[in-house]
């Protein structure tokens, strides 16, 4: 029974909880951006209900309790509903052991049917609930003129222009026997794929995702832009009729449902009929059972008393009718806390971070992880350990992190940081070229990645152990057999017989390898020698074999092109590897943190030794010392506080380290260094080790091994050009300039031919600068000599 004043704390929680409420519908509505869980609304909602029960008086008719939606804001023009869009009143499971207890809401709805009506049994439309955003479709003589939202129900945004590029739509009526005015109702949705591959793009090109596709289809209706719209990927299915003139529908709606299938309207295959609480409760689970496997979200299922009689008789109350209700399932999204973020290695070594969370209830199911997707994800969403946040899960998707309840965050939180090593074996995690992931470098040495590496290294195209497949690499490794690709050459025809039988022994099948009393070993002898053969290999093969990130077979190749031997590649330093053709930053990195990790190192050591060897080693290709400029030393040297500003200016005035030291100090500030960086080069060089390094070691493992050719038998850089100087120079005498181009390598000649690259001209030049005019030669000026001669420019 109502009682008759509400004492003080309730009027202030009614107050309280209307406020949330409002603020609640606003975002949701209006923003498209609901700060809360759909369960943490229903619950306060619930709530407020439950209050206004108990205490009429609360209950004014400006309650959220008595209204739809909310009135929209700007952007579009207003549509006045000629019949209104209502909502549905919910059903929620509730305690109890049988159907009629849990379900007592529904069994309340039908009896209160049964008894108004005075009928038993009585039959249903009844229909999933589509979790997208209402809309009203009005049609004239068969077209379609204006479509709307719901708003509050009595106005709602014309959004015609956007609805037109929703496929589902159809602009013309098909079939015959429409009402001259037709106004069909129904609820445009993104289809689960649509929106996760929407979230897919966004995530990688770093841009806002969609929290989830209710929100997805809402906002991308309601963009000003139809463009916009037209790329999103929207779904529709009518369920209902509003406004009808000069026509006939059916008597029921099921019926009607059917007529609007005719004129062209998707209806969803799900809708059907059932009777009594029996056949509600009977749908309701057929559909549950469905919904993970059902193309978009749905939140529930819909019951309609299906003749239109009988809807009339039952009537409305404030929001919604009478004689239909939701028959929720629950929720895909729910608020939890965030108590860890750990990092998740997967078997190619992809770092995914997760989410731990305090344990709750997700779509029927106990989720204590969330995928947060990538580190940019994390920043985007700004997720940070203590926060609220709302977890979704639909279909068979892993849970994720939608998105952060702001307002809920504690104080002292701290963002987010990817850390710099893999929590499974600690080696560098390094950033994806051009991409949002990070993955383990540790691939050799990686309990995370260990099979994948294992097949990777057996494979074809690498170093092509015949028969050694992912069945047997699983196995391998399951029983503790194979740690590492070295491990597989310790492996014997009895190692695999006695894998074969552990197998068969977990599989509960009858050891096959001593069936019929012998021991079968063919197979294992044949598995044996593939290892064996596999060890004659070649250097690009085995590079590619190792898994080492970003290097794939033609990568593999270019690095045993260039540096010749396995031994030059393992001490390459990055900034050297960084000068060979097609070799980027991250590759580079990539390799050089793979040969500066221990574990690997051991790994290859431990391959060598088991007898692996190149047919194709050699000695690094002649080439690379023209690409070793004294930048890449200096850089590969890691001089402290150099930077690379300096480097590049350093490089441009001294060509080897040997000139560097030469010039000394003084000479580097007054080439524009800055005192500090100077000094502190100077400090670096002086140390012994440090010249060494700079000047052997790099370089020892290539010339000052005797490997590759001294610089003086390569090509010299004007090589194969023949110039000509004329006219009176201002700075430079011209034996001087002769004799200089010529220990460059250039020819320098007394006349100008078509051979001639190029004529330097200085003050009075006369005939040979009209003949190198006439002929189409270049001409240069002084200056360019200069610099070409200092070795600033390049050859002209
Ligand atoms: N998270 C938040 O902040 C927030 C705020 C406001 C509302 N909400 C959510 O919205 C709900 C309330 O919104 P509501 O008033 O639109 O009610 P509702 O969404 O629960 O039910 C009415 C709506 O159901 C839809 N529907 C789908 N399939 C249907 C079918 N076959 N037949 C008829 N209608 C069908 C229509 O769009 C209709 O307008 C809440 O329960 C909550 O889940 C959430
Ligand atoms: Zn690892």
């Amino acid at each position: 029974m109502p009682k008759a004043t509400a004492p003080v704390e309730a009027v202030e929680r009614a107050q309280a909880l209307r406020r949330q409420i409002e603020d609640a519908n606003y975002r949701y509505h209006v923003l498209d951006d609901p700060d809360i869980a759909d369960a943490e609304y229903d619950r306060l909602m619930r709530e407020l209900e439950a209050l206004e029960a108990e205490y009429t008086e609360l209950a004014g008719d400006d309650s959220p309790t008595r209204r739809v939606g909310a009135r929209a804001s700007g952007g579009f023009a207003e549509v006045v509903h000629a019949v209104p869009m209502l909502s549905l009143g919910n059903a929620f499971e509730q305690e109890g052991d049988t159907d009629r207890e849990k379900y007592r809401e529904v069994a309340d709805f039908e009896r209160r049917i049964e008894q108004t009506l005075g009928r038993r049994q009585p039959v249903f439309s009844v229909e999933p609930k589509l979790d997208g955003l209402a809309i009203s479709l009005r049609y004239e003589d068969g077209v379609f003129v204006q479509g709307a939202t719901r708003g509050d129900g009595a106005v709602g945004e014309d959004v015609t222009a956007n609805l037109r590029t929703v496929r589902a739509i159809p602009l013309r009526l098909r079939g015959e026997g429409w009402p001259r005015v037709l106004e069909v109702r129904g609820e445009v949705i993104m289809p689960r794929a649509a929106f996760e591959a929407f979230n897919e793009r966004a995530r990688a090109a770093g841009e806002r995702t969609l929290a989830n596709p209710r929100n997805g289809a809402a906002g991308s209706l309601r963009q000003l832009d139809p463009a916009v719209t037209a790329k999103r990927p929207l779904g529709f299915f009518a369920y209902a009729v509003g406004r009808v003139e000069d026509g006939e529908l059916p008597e029921t709606h099921s019926a009607t449902l059917g007529k609007l299938r005719e004129w062209g309207f998707p209806v969803s295959p799900e809708v059907s009929t059932a009777k009594g609480f029996e056949g509600l409760i009977a749908y309701f689970r057929r559909i549950g059972e469905k919904r993970d496997s059902l193309p978009y979200d749905i939140d529930g299922v819909v019951y309609k008393l299906d003749d239109y009689e009988g809807q009339e008789e039952m009537g409305f109350v404030s929001r919604a009718p009478r004689w239909a209700i939701a028959h929720k399932y629950p929720a895909q999204e729910q608020m939890t806390t965030v108590e860890d973020i750990e990092i998740q290695i997967g078997r190619t070594g992809a770092a995914t971070p997760v989410a731990r969370l305090a344990a709750v209830q997700v779509g029927g199911v106990t989720v204590t992880n969330a995928t947060l997707h990538n580190a940019d994800q994390i920043a985007r969403l700004d997720v940070r350990v203590g926060d609220t946040v709302i977890v979704r899960r639909a279909g068979d998707v892993i849970p994720e992190v939608a998105r952060v309840v702001m307002e809920r965050r504690p104080a002292g939180t701290v963002p987010w940081k990817m850390p710099d090593t893999c929590p499974v074996c600690g080696s560098e995690l390094l950033r994806e070229e051009g991409a949002a992931a990070y993955r383990c470098s540790g691939g050799l040495i990686c309990g995370a990645q260990r099979k994948e590496a294992l097949i990777h290294f057996a494979s074809r195209r690498a170093m092509d152990i015949d028969g050694l497949g992912e069945r047997f690499v699983d196995a391998l490794v399951e029983f503790d057999m194979v740690h590492t690709p070295a491990d597989l050459y310790a492996l014997t025809v009895d190692s695999f017989v006695r894998m074969k039988t552990l197998a068969d022994e977990r599989d509960g099948s009858t050891p096959e390898t001593v069936r019929q009393g012998k021991v079968a070993t063919k197979w294992a002898e044949n598995l044996v020698a593939s290892i064996e053969a596999s060890k004659k290999s070649t250097l690009p093969r085995f590079l590619f074999a190792l898994g080492i990130m970003h290097i794939g077979e033609s990568t593999a190749k270019t690095l045993a092109t260039w540096l010749g031997s396995l031994a030059v590649v393992r001490r390459t330093p990055a900034p050297v590897l960084r000068v060979l053709p097609d070799i980027g930053d991250e590759v580079a990195t990539s390799i050089a943190a793979f040969f500066g990790q221990e574990g690997n190192e051991k790994v290859v050591d431990a391959l060598l030794e088991a007898g692996i060897t190149f047919a194709d080693e050699g000695a690094p290709s002649p080439k690379l010392r023209d690409r070793l400029g004294l930048d890449v030393l200096l850089e590969a040297a890691k001089v402290p506080k150099l930077g690379p500003k300096n480097v590049a200016l350093l490089a441009k005035t001294y060509t080897s380290v040997q000139d560097l030291v030469a010039a000394g100090e003084h000479n580097w500030i007054i080439a524009g260094v800055p005192a500090a960086a100077a000094a502190n080069l100077w400090a670096f060089v002086s140390d012994p080790t440090n010249y060494r390094k700079l000047t052997n070691d790099f370089l020892d493992m290539a010339w000052l091994l005797g490997q590759l050719p001294a610089r003086a038998a390569t090509t010299l850089p004007l090589e194969g050009h023949t110039y000509v100087i004329t006219g009176t120079m201002e700075t430079l005498k011209r034996d001087d300039a002769t004799e200089r181009l010529e220990s460059l390598g250039a020819k320098v000649a007394g006349s100008v031919s078509r051979k001639t690259t190029g004529v330097f001209a200085g003050e009075a030049a006369g005939s040979k600068l009209d003949k190198a005019k006439e002929l189409g030669v270049p001409v240069y000026t002084e200056a360019d000599l200069l610099a070409l001669l200092t070795g600033h420019g390049a050859a002209p």
